[in-house]
């Protein structure tokens, strides 16, 4: 069942058309990601999903309610965490679970929520003085403390370190085990990969590709580099060849898997150095929203 729609949503400042057409739907228990370069209109599209914007045109449901119309019925389903969120330094880690707590009718006992976000012995720390991993921490705490059947997460770990990041994906992962539906606009391939069951690629106000991460994959091509012993045919006119350079000896071939097949196994050509580099989801990012002329 679908826990958010989205169907022919438009929204524009002026004369940028920030989302320009965009459908999808998320499913309950579902990690969604939105992918996309910078202005491609994720953050707006979410934006109305939260009912913080409303939309131009188009309809959005969230657990069946219109984020604008019945913005108190989908706060007791939704909750957010916003791309540039920011509290007062000097509020504590204990008053800004009081004061988000205070914003919903029914909020979640935050001990355990604190206990299970690591943040149990910091309750009197002012915000001011958390590093950026546990101010996100907070955030997600600040996020979930209305029981939200549905997150959004915007851009999450975009000021995290590497360690932070990875300790933020366990915490979204666990977080989806307990059964809650996550959105997360994010501009990291690997978060993309490492989380997400699908993945909308925005460009440009609309959807340029929706799928799960490992299917998008398929659509680029594989790096297969080697050092040819035995001469070679044209190597550009076999099926699957994207293109062909030679650097010295060695020739690097983009192509489908099946282009390795084809010209190593059935033609029986000798090689030396023989590499063949996967495509990621970076690849197929830049494939779907490559510059058009
Ligand atoms: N409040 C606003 N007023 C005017 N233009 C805006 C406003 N918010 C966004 N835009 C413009 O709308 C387009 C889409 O912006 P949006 O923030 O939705 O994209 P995004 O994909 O989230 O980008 P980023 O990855 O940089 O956060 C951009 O051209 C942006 O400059």
């Amino acid at each position: 069942m679908s826990i958010v729609e989205v169907q022919g949503l438009r929204k524009a400042y002026g004369s940028v058309k920030a989302v320009d057409g965009v459908d999808f739907t998320v499913a309950e228990g579902e990690i969604f990601g939105i992918l996309g370069p910078n202005g491609a209109g994720k953050t707006t599209a979410v934006e109305c999903v939260e009912g913080l914007r409303a939309p131009d045109s188009g309809t959005v449901r969230v657990g069946g309610y219109d984020p604008v119309r019945d913005r108190d019925r989908v706060t007791r389903i939704l909750g957010v965490q916003l791309q540039h969120s920011e509290l007062q330094p000097k509020l504590t880690v204990r008053e800004a679970l009081e004061l988000y707590g205070s914003f919903h009718r029914e909020p979640a006992d935050w001990r355990p929520l604190v206990e299970r976000l690591g943040l149990e012995d910091l309750l009197d720390r002012r915000f001011g003085a958390l590093s950026g991993g546990r101010k996100q921490r907070l955030f997600i705490a600040l996020a979930l403390i209305g029981n939200p059947k549905v997150v959004v997460f915007d851009e999450l770990t975009a000021a995290l370190d590497p360690r932070a990041r990875r300790e933020t994906w366990r915490l979204v992962r666990d977080l989806n085990d307990s059964g809650v539906t996550i959105v997360l606009v994010t501009h990291f391939m690997d978060e993309a990969r490492h989380l997400c069951d699908r993945v909308a690629v925005f460009d440009r106000g609309r959807i340029a590709a929706l799928d799960t991460p490992e299917n998008l994959i398929k659509g680029s091509p594989v790096v297969i580099s080697f050092r040819p012993v035995t001469p070679l045919p044209d190597l550009a006119g076999l099926p699957g060849v994207v293109s062909v350079t030679g650097e010295g000896a060695k020739v690097v071939i983009e192509g489908t898997d099946d282009t390795v097949g084809a010209l190593l196994v059935r033609h029986r050509h000798e090689v030396r150095e023989l590499r063949i580099t996967d495509a990621t989801l970076d690849d197929a990012y830049l494939r779907i929203t490559r510059e058009e002329p």
